[in-house]
């Protein structure tokens, strides 16, 4: 029998914030002042670096003393296991089909992949968490079997890596309408133990760009995400259900300034981009927080790939924690006040964290498959281009020729960084315009409410209320004005650009002989079908799932807004032939009179406009929208309401591609059974997803090492299983 799901009810959680303080390194020790003062676990101090400074000084506020509170503050002399208890909750949920993102966030040299990664004797937030995960899964009493893989990518220089490829490269980002951003062509190993995990952890650390700056000997360069899935598959009554939670651990790279670490060339350009990445991640943390004070602000996530890959633990499905770290030396200050103060804003920012229920295959997998298609060209253009310049490969006297091409392949990166760049560009116009839509939408429905209560000239403290609010909306759609028209001055110069390029392009076709117009030609071909592949994307995201989702949304309003019970409607669902997942049965079958049957798809009403029993009149309160789906509390009480809807039109490229289930080991993480997860499989297509790009785990262990005290990335540490 087919069935619907339910979808689980959403729930907002606030980002869990906490300082951890380390100590003085032992050159600090020597030329520093320790200025940090925790006065409770929730208070910490900043003291002022110049010690002239005196009571009377503090007292006419003329100190530059500062002092935050956060939901946990560590002292120096605290472990990372400390750290560790107040965020095993928020990483326990994991096992449940929850997402959790853990980002470490300060200056460089301030601790971060310490705290992450830790040593051997402290070992850090990554290790404890992918240990907890394996002793809960040890741990549970029921019948459902679990899958765990990982992945771990960097981002550097604002390219992705796969640190658990030997010799990655450069990974894109994709958009999927179901789980968000992910990283295309990224490794996702089974694994079967927190060693294996600590094992590929390791092998990860040493692929990572570290350096020697001067603020720190062994300064990681990159952004660093260990992902860990969790497959938890129930059976239920009414077939499987796949719950899947998704555990994000992140280690950022530092954030010195150029000027004061003395770096050049390489290393300049590094700090460069490490900063945009740091910046962008700022800007979004300072919108956010903005948003929930002021309503929909624009989140500039689209500014940087580590914004986008943090996209779902800043402010969409993830409960997540945020361990701002810093250096109690005085000559830090100014960084240590800069972090706290974006910890401070961090605060401010709400997650909306529900169930990830698994769904089958789909209409969108159509998509999925033409997306398939034009990846397979695309890899045959590669092929192909990479022949024709074999054939036409040039002898090392012919160094005119030999720049010639490499200008090309210049060009040609170019036009490639410029579609890229313009698609982002369009995409970030395109939600920037929708969050003003919905902006719009709020303020014609304040202004209507103003109008009804001075009429009735009902409760003045409701009205201010809604005029301030009105203030805040329309301070709003002046900020994000602002934005999409910097946007739209960004795209004019993107467009002036791609022209320049396709001059020097037309120029060298006329000017070289045949040689250099095929290579361009292939070039040309290759960025063409990239950004086909793009656009179609774009289409799937924007048009198909949205108007999916609206349908969906309007049958089950329909159905409430005929008064339909849930009990009627799971009898309804019966009589279609269906049955209904996530949302509990009736013990018994009770005597329904006859539903009223549906009404004619074509024509549906708007589900804004069945109001429900508890329809409010509007109040301020409830004027937020949550992911657009209502202004009033009367939407947001039929939109909370269990979802029905029909697996075939959810989608996601983790359950339609990848390779064979049957890959790998084949092992299960059973809690109950010792059956095999997929031994058995009722539906192939189902469990083709589950394991995308995921290899036999045991390929990666070609070189051990054993023993050893720490598996912090920079030490030669024995830990380590691979060396590049
Ligand atoms: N809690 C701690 N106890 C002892 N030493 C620590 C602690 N935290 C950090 N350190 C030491 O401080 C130094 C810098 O730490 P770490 O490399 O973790 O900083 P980071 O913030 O990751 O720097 P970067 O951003 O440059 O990579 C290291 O020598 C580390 O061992």
């Amino acid at each position: 029998m087919p069935s619907i799901r339910a979808p689980a009810s959403k729930q907002t959680a606030t980002l869990q914030v906490a300082v951890k303080c380390r100590p003085l390194t032992d050159t600090e020790q020597r030329r520093s002042r320790h200025i940090i003062q925790v006065n409770d676990d929730k208070t910490v101090v900043v003291l002022d670096p110049d010690l002239s400074k005196d009571y009377l000084d503090l007292r006419q506020n003329r100190t530059k003393e500062r002092r935050y509170t956060f939901d946990h503050v560590y002292a120096p002399g605290c472990s990372n296991s400390d750290v560790y208890k107040n965020v095993s909750s928020t990483i326990s949920g994991v096992v449940q089909g929850l997402n959790a993102t853990v980002f470490a966030y300060g200056s460089t040299g301030s601790g971060k992949t310490y705290t992450m990664v830790g040593t051997h004797s402290d070992p850090g937030l990554m290790v404890l968490s992918f240990r907890t995960i394996f002793e809960l899964i040890k741990k549970d009493q029921s019948p459902d079997t679990f899958e765990v893989s990982c992945s771990y990518l960097e981002v550097y220089n604002e390219v992705i890596y796969d640190l658990l490829e030997r010799s990655s490269g450069h990974l894109e980002l994709r958009e999927d309408p179901e789980h968000g951003i992910i990283v295309a062509g990224l490794r996702s190993i089974k694994v079967h133990s927190a060693d294996r995990i600590l094992e590929l952890l390791n092998i990860g650390n040493s692929r990572r760009k570290t350096e020697s700056t001067e603020a720190n000997a062994t300064s990681s360069r990159s952004h660093a995400v260990l992902e860990i899935t969790v497959k938890r598959k129930q059976k239920g009554q009414y077939g499987n259900q796949v719950l899947r939670g998704k555990l994000a651990l992140v280690d950022l790279a530092g954030s010195e300034r150029a000027s004061e670490t003395n770096n050049f060339g390489q290393k300049l350009r590094d700090g460069a981009n490490i900063n945009r990445s740091l910046l962008a991640l700022a800007n979004c943390i300072n919108a956010l927080g903005k948003q929930n004070k002021k309503g929909l602000a624009y989140v500039p996530y689209r500014n940087s790939k580590l914004t986008r890959i943090l996209k779902d633990g800043l402010s969409g499905n993830s409960r997540t924690v945020m361990v701002a770290t810093i250096s109690p030396a005085d000559d830090q200050y100014h960084h240590t006040t800069n972090t706290l103060k974006y910890a401070d804003r961090a605060k401010e920012i709400k997650t909306h964290v529900h169930k990830n229920i698994g769904t089958l295959d789909t209409h969108v997998e159509d998509y999925q498959r033409m997306i398939d298609n034009l990846q397979v060209e695309v890899s045959q253009l590669k092929k192909e281009l990479a022949e024709k310049e074999h054939q036409l490969s040039v002898k090392p006297t012919e160094k005119a020729a030999d720049s010639e091409l490499s200008w090309l392949n210049v060009l040609s990166q170019e036009t490639g960084e410029n579609v890229q760049e313009r698609i982002n560009l369009q995409k970030a116009l395109f939600e920037l315009e929708e969050t003003n839509k919905r902006n719009r939408m709020e303020l014609q429905h304040l202004d209507d409410a103003i109008a009804r209560h001075q009429v009735k000239e009902m409760d003045s403290t409701v009205l201010q209320a809604l005029t301030s609010r009105r203030q805040v909306i329309l301070d709003n759609i002046r900020d994000n004005d602002e934005a999409g028209s910097g946007y739209r001055k960004d795209i004019e110069m993107n467009e002036s650009r791609r022209r320049q390029l396709q001059d020097m392009i037309e120029e060298a076709v006329s000017n070289n002989g045949n040689r250099t117009y095929l290579h361009i030609l292939s070039q040309y071909r290759l960025l063409g079908m990239t950004n086909a592949e793009l656009q179609i994307e774009m289409a799937m995201r924007d048009q198909v799932i949205h108007n999916q989702r609206e349908a969906l949304r309007s049958l089950w309003n329909i159905l409430y807004g005929t008064g339909l019970n849930q009990k009627q409607i799971l009898k309804l669902a019966a009589k279609q032939g269906l049955t209904v997942e996530g949302c509990p049965l009736p013990s018994s079958s009770p005597d329904v009179t006859t539903p009223p049957s549906f009404p004619p798809h074509r024509g549906l009403p708007q589900f804004m406009s069945f109001p429900s029993p508890q329809s409010e009149p509007y109040s301020p309160s409830a004027c937020f929208f949550q992911h657009g789906f209502s202004t009033t509390s009367l939407l947001k009480n039929q939109y909370e309401t269990p979802t029905i809807c029909r697996q075939e039109h959810l989608s996601s490229y983790y359950m339609t591609s990848g390779c064979s289930p049957y890959s790998g080991d084949g092992k299960q993480l059973s809690s109950g059974r010792s059956m095999p997860f997929f031994s058995t499989p009722e539906k192939p297509r189902e469990m083709s997803g589950f394991f995308p790009g995921t290899e036999n785990a045991h390929s990666q262990r070609s070189k051990e090492h054993s023993g050893g005290q720490d598996f912090s990335p920079h030490r030669k540490d024995p830990w380590s299983m691979e060396r590049k």
